[in-house]
């Protein structure tokens, strides 16, 4: 083998080696989730070193220099900056949140974290896990049309969240606390998409998190939440312009002049600015 060939495929190499190990950052992230390690280095008000975080999290000091591995991973996924002068010894170090780390604590009402947990938990790893399985199928259609139905017994999401309460718990946060900061963003830009109307729907809108801005900032505007039974039956309305209504989206939805659905996805499926447009559209 020539020197080009041999640097070139140890270059496509180190891809396949990245693409193996991929789940090691969402593992840190959750580790740092479970440690409650963001909460612990935003309250401390200056940077950490891991001699303070270990003692703040009661981890013996001899781990200690296995958390300054963890928490340098994390500041090179940019959740932390890392204040490390050459030399220094790896405890040495200390770590300041950024942007980012506000997003894994869990009293900021738009974090991240239930999303997280949801994301690499069983329930949503098993079906990628049986992806080979589920397209070997020789039949299309029925209870495994999906990934997701063919990993859990022919049942959908909604249908496991019923059934699962921590499930349902999850995905109830992970939704709303992305429709907090939605919904900041979308009646502080896309305010002009609201004039002239008197009613909106708001399909599968869930606990109405993003309809409880709208009819806050407009409160001509009269918002119906509509959502499956076990999402919005136990709902008390919080404002006067706000109702709810439980139903099947697919069946029949209230009258409104307009229909607002948002679908939240991932990066991994749009680009963001894709993201926030489809996130703002709205069904007249
Ligand atoms: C991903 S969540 C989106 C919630 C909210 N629109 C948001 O973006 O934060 C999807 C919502 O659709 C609801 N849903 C699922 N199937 C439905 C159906 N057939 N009819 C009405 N709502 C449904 C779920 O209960 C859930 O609250």
């Amino acid at each position: 083998m020539d020197s080009d060939t041999a640097v070139q495929l140890l270059k496509a190499q180190q891809q396949v080696w990245d693409h193996s190990f991929a789940y090691v950052k969402t593992m840190a992230v959750q580790f740092a989730i479970e440690l409650d390690i963001p909460s612990v280095v935003q309250s401390h008000g200056k940077p950490i070193t891991i001699g303070e975080l270990a003692a703040a999290l009661k981890i013996a000091p001899a781990r200690a220099p296995f958390l300054g591995r963890l928490m340098r991973m994390l500041a090179h996924l940019g959740y932390f900056v890392e204040n490390f002068k050459d030399g220094d010894d790896e405890t040495a170090a200390s770590y300041s949140p950024t942007e980012m780390c506000g997003f894994l604590v869990n009293d900021n009402p738009f974090n991240t974290v239930s999303w997280l947990l949801l994301a690499n938990d069983p329930v949503l790893v098993d079906p990628w896990r049986s992806l080979s399985a589920w397209i070997r199928q020789p039949t299309t259609g029925g209870a495994g049309e999906v990934p997701f139905s063919f990993a859990h017994n022919g049942k959908k999401l909604y249908e496991v969240c019923g059934e699962d309460p921590r499930v349902g718990k999850l995905l109830g946060e992970g939704t709303g606390r992305d429709s907090w900061l939605f919904s900041k963003a979308l009646v502080a830009k896309c305010g002009s998409h609201f004039q002239g109307l008197k009613s909106i729907v708001d399909v599968g809108g869930n606990t109405g998190t993003t309809s409880k801005a709208v009819a806050e900032a407009f409160p001509e505007i009269h918002c119906t939440v509509f959502d499956l039974a076990q999402v919005v039956s136990a709902l008390e309305p919080t404002q006067p312009n706000l109702s709810y209504v439980a139903g099947d989206m697919f069946q029949k939805i209230p009258p409104a002049d307009a229909v607002f659905l948002k679908v939240s996805f991932s990066e991994s499926y749009h680009t963001q600015s894709s993201h926030f447009r489809e996130d703002c559209e709205m069904l007249n």
